[in-house]
């Protein structure tokens, strides 16, 4: 840990230190250095455009796209598949050109950069990949390495980076060892130690953990937020699942169909999620009402109604929690607690509590309303339940 610790702080100074400069190409616009220190690691993209000419109709992958990216934030691109995820991240190192609209980076149009600029452009900016793209038959040090080596830096620089960059990931002591030897979360280190070696400002997340087991994906999601907040990285990550989103990114921008649906602060966006795509994206962790009550469930007015269950809803909105406590007093009457699936987002609370009343009063919505952001019956249970 202690290296760990000598390492994140050794990067971080050294960041504060050396300002990125992608102006060394003539062509290039110069960067106004006070600026990149007060806006490190920001991206703004401004009515952002691409079309694809392909064989029959042009395809618009991105449609008007104008959002800025915080420096030091973790922010989150997520959509369906083809909604123009990979394209607008690609933009940020112009692995792909706008059709018009720009990108900045830290204050520097990435659109007017000649061949030098980018060159230095990319060095401040990491990336990393769903499938690692690894170098088979080189090894874990070569493949961290290889980043310095094409840029000419001299070896004893190189032994210092590399190393620092395999600690910062996890992964000392296997220097040597080939990628086929490797788990795929190992490799992923890998590929999170080469992206950093060059101390980014920025690291671009392509489906990071797409081949990656749930445990491995938390694990890799855990070491982005730790070098986030260690190293005040920005990180940009695509994802098709909001679990992703919910588990380490700030802000997220939500894209349909090359456009912006909506965009906010993680919390907030979960909250109250105000476009379909985004609904439909969210769907997936919302938990069902258990089988087994589901097909018991009877309606309102149901003579052999005895209990009531009741779905209390909180959505982060107005600071309130789930109070057990309260909930029972308020009900008047013996409460179970059914399911929860209460969680904190960005220091607000998420989720739901489904419990199940030994009451048919009518009025227990009314005394229990103050509660939860929102409450409702979901129907009622005989004595069965
Ligand atoms: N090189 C290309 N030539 C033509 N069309 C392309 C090209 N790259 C992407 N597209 C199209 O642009 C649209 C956006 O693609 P993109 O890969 O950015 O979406 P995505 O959200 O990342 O999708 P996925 O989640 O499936 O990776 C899609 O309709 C895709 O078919």
């Amino acid at each position: 840990m202690g290296s760990l610790n000598n390492a994140a702080r050794r990067h971080a100074e050294e960041r504060d230190t050396s300002l990125p400069d992608f102006s060394a190409g003539g062509g290039a616009s110069s960067l106004d250095r006070s600026m990149a220190t007060a806006r490190r690691g920001t991206i703004a993209f401004e009515g952002v455009e691409k079309t694809y000419a392909s064989a029959g109709a042009a395809v618009h992958a991105l449609k008007n796209i104008t959002i800025d990216v915080p420096g030091g934030s973790i922010f989150g691109i997520i959509g369906r598949s083809g909604a123009g995820k990979s394209t607008l991240l690609r933009t940020v190192n112009r692995l792909e050109r706008t059709t018009s609209g720009k990108v900045i980076v830290d204050g520097t149009d990435v659109g007017v950069l000649d061949e030098e600029g980018l060159v230095i452009l990319r060095r401040r900016i990491g990336m990393i990949f769903q499938h690692f793209n690894l170098l088979s038959a080189k090894t874990v040090w070569r493949n961290v390495a290889l980043p310095m080596i094409v840029a000419g830096f001299p070896r004893v620089e190189i032994d210092k980076r590399v190393a620092e960059a395999l600690s910062l990931v996890g992964l000392e002591g296997k220097e040597d060892t080939y990628p086929s030897r490797l788990s795929g979360g190992q490799k992923q280190r890998v590929g999170i130690a080469r992206a950093l070696v060059h101390h980014p400002e920025i690291l671009l997340c392509d489906e990071a953990t797409s081949a990656l087991d749930p445990e491995t994906t938390l694990s890799i999601l855990r070491l982005l937020k730790d070098i986030n907040r260690r190293l005040n990285l920005t990180i940009v990550l695509i994802t098709h699942e909001m679990s992703v989103i919910r588990e380490i990114c700030d802000h997220v921008l939500v894209l349909d169909r090359g456009q912006v649906a909506e965009a906010g602060p993680v919390w907030q966006v979960f909250a109250n999620p105000s476009h379909d795509a985004t609904r439909a994206l969210l769907k997936p962790l919302d938990r069902d009402i258990p089988e087994d009550i589901a097909v018991r469930l009877r309606p309102a007015g149901d003579r052999a109604s005895k209990g009531t269950l009741i779905e209390l809803a909180y959505t982060g909105e107005g600071g309130l929690e789930p109070d057990i406590a309260a909930i029972a007093a308020a009900a008047g009457a013996p409460v179970r607690l059914l399911q929860s699936s209460v969680d904190r987002i960005q220091g607000h609370v998420h989720g739901r509590l489904l419990v199940i009343v030994n009451s048919t009063d009518s009025a227990l919505i009314e005394t229990m309303n103050h509660l939860a952001n929102r409450v409702r019956v979901l129907g009622h249970v005989g004595n069965d339940v």
